[in-house]
């Protein structure tokens, strides 16, 4: 090893005992067990939702306080304490108005208060208390631990920790440390969140979700398609930024765009506003808690029109660049017969309902208005100078990958394109063939060029975002083409179906999952596949834990548009040092319910996978690095100190 880097740390440790504690504290860690992970995916701006599930750490913190007081407190009680623990700001508003007097609302602090420290007690018991410090609410970091290192052998000292609840009490703390207390037990009880992508479209708070997921102490992001777009979007590609307007009107979101991430809509609406009209193709669907005048939303199906026929127009000249994304299928602007109002597709010819072309010349029908181009060039400007949404897309590229090899699993939201048969899809590009692992390396590359270059805005590496939102060698995508013009203008369904890659069915077998883990260099007798994207259908019996545990699905099914089909909320997926279990949640209906009536979301438990051993920090990702740098400080001892 090269003495210059040893003297270099000799920096940072220049002590022996610096050293000595460094390595015993890192050898305490590695032999812990290792800490939960939780995996969520398809969030779709259900920020309510989400929410709900990050804070009861898919049912581990009812889980913990169930091992602890069942038996020793009532069950209303346990869930009392469950909802404190979820949303604290809010219980306590609700006990403070419920209470007799006074003194009642002490005793109500003083329980709480105990109770909630011997949940923290338990939550940390495979922590360090180094990491237990972290966790805890800085301004009480030293109270909590003078209360958690109790012991009840000296009745003296009993007496000296009931004083110091009290004073907490009587000095008016009491809340504001029962509010810390809840949130690092939410803490304690998940180590690290994997969102497995599709954070952003068709709900109605994805920025939401970004500031949460921001602020929340470890985690990563497997892009899904949805996300994609976004990154697109503000990447300079148009045709992307075209995408979630339409997504925005069609679900009546598109206050997202204007009101929280400060877009100007207006030259936009003047545009739908002068060529069209009421359209029941383009009527937002509209949440049922919304309340959205009738003025508002023709406005909204008119914007629907305008931008769905500046998407379909920009696509055009992508497709006759890139002949490698194949894609030329997909020119049907240029198949539609104007005059007869019908459009022939693969050999059928299907009359077109619901039109809207009173912006296409029959004889360029790919070629943008005036108005239309100025439109899109100020929705882009607006877009790319919007801080807020910066901010939300920075986070996404620096948390962000297409596809995640974390403690022996591979995360992605899609999939791997496979051939009918078998083998990994090839795809050109730039004269080169790429598939599997290879292929998703250079895809990525591909969007983080696009996101560094902003000004560009037909580049192929901007024309390569859209081709993930939609090619079908695209693993976010996973399908062989994306039917909107027929769903919007032909009643015929069988035009609608968008055929899935290959991979959806051969991932239900073993194999394909072992061979796809070997392309990823990961252990295919231990490790899964954990993927979203699709919405597993438990209505029609379908298992999402497929290919003999190999293959995990656990597309959320936060998406209120989904769950008719799906017939549950969703999955969710831990993995702590015991193993994996799969959590079925049924359909969070609100916060209130939790907190008035105790009812939490139901959650049922799968067993995945169990481990025969106690999983310990050592064999995970963050103990290999953890041992290389215990490596490093041996070294370091020998050359420096052991002389
Ligand atoms: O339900 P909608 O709004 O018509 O959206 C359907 C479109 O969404 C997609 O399923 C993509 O979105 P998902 O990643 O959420 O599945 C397309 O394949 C399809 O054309
Ligand atoms: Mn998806």
């Amino acid at each position: 090893m090269d003495k210059r880097y040893l003297d270099l740390l000799a920096e940072k440790y220049d002590r022996e005992e610096k050293v000595v504690t460094e390595i015993i504290n890192y050898e305490a860690i590695l032999n812990l067990p290792k800490g939960t992970e939780h995996f969520v995916s398809d969030l779709h701006g259900e920020y309510q939702a989400f929410q709900h599930v990050l804070r009861n750490g898919s049912g581990r913190v009812k889980e913990k306080i169930r091992d602890i007081f069942s038996g020793v407190i009532y069950e209303k009680e346990i869930n009392e304490l469950a909802a404190l623990v979820y949303y604290p700001e809010e219980k306590l508003k609700l006990i403070k108005n419920s209470v007799e007097n006074e003194q009642e609302l002490n005793k109500w602090y003083k329980d709480s208060i105990e109770r909630m420290i011997k949940l923290i007690a338990y939550s940390s018991s495979k922590y360090t208390r180094s990491k237990l410090r972290k966790a805890l609410p800085e301004q009480f970091a030293y109270i909590i631990e003078e209360l958690l290192y109790k012991t009840d052998e000296f009745a003296n000292k009993e007496q000296y920790y009931s004083k110091i609840v009290q004073q907490i009490i009587t000095l008016g703390q009491a809340e504001k440390l029962i509010i810390g207390l809840a949130y690092s037990t939410q803490r304690l009880v998940v180590d690290h969140l994997h969102v497995v992508g599709d954070i952003y479209d068709r709900g109605p708070e994805p920025d939401k979700i970004m500031e949460a997921l921001i602020n929340y102490h470890s985690v990563d992001v497997q892009w899904g398609n949805h996300d994609a777009l976004w990154l697109g979007a503000f990447a300079g590609s148009k045709v992307c930024l075209a995408n979630i307007i339409r997504i925005c009107a069609r679900y009546d979101n598109l206050d997202i765009i204007e009101d929280v991430y400060g877009i100007n809509l207006r030259p936009l609406l003047n545009l739908a506003d002068k060529y069209y009209e009421d359209n029941p193709a383009f009527r937002p669907k509209i949440h049922s808690d919304k309340k959205t005048s009738d003025h508002e939303k023709l406005q909204i199906t008119k914007i629907h029109q305008a931008i769905a026929m500046i998407q379909f127009k920009l696509e055009s000249p992508i497709i006759k660049r890139r002949p490698n994304f194949n894609m030329e299928g997909r020119l049907l602007l240029e198949k539609v017969d104007y005059e007869k109002s019908e459009i022939t597709i693969n050999g059928v010819t299907y009359p077109l309902e619901d039109t809207c072309f009173k912006t296409i010349n029959p004889e360029k029908p790919d070629e943008l208005l005036e108005e239309e181009a100025q439109v899109m060039d100020k929705l882009l400007f607006s877009v790319q100078h919007s801080e807020k949404l910066a901010r939300h897309m920075n986070f996404l590229m620096k948390k962000g990958s297409l596809y995640l090899r974390y403690n022996g699993n591979l995360l992605i939201h899609g999939c791997i394109p496979l051939c009918e048969d078998g083998p990994m899809e090839k795809m050109e590009i730039e004269g080169k063939a790429y598939k599997g692992r290879e292929l998703l390396d250079v895809f990525e590359q591909y969007l983080r060029n696009a996101f560094a270059h902003p000004e560009k805005t037909d580049d192929l590496a901007t024309d390569m975002v859209w081709y993930l939102w939609t090619g079908e060698y695209s693993s976010l995508f996973g399908k062989r083409e994306m039917t909107t013009f027929e769903r919007y203008f032909i009643k015929d369904k069988a035009s609608h179906k968008e055929k899935k890659n290959p991979y959806y069915s051969l991932r239900e077998q073993e194999e394909t999952c072992r061979r796809i883990l070997e392309e990823f260099d990961l252990n295919p007798d231990n490790g899964h596949i954990i993927n979203g994207h699709t919405p597993v259908k438990e209505i029609d019996g379908e298992n999402p834990i497929k290919a003999n545990g190999k293959m995990i699905v656990i597309d959320g099914g936060f998406s209120k548009a989904y769950q008719s089909k799906t017939g549950i909320a969703g999955y969710t997926l831990l993995y702590n040092s015991y193993g994996m279990q799969l959590v079925a949640h049924q359909h969070f209906n609100s916060k209130e319910d939790v907190l008035i009536n105790g009812t939490d979301v139901l959650s049922v438990k799968r067993l995945v996978d169990k481990e025969l051993e106690r999983k310990k920090v050592k064999e995970t990702n963050n103990g290999e690095e953890l041992l290389q740098k215990v490596e490093l400080l041996n070294r370091l001892m020998e050359y420096r100190y052991m002389k």
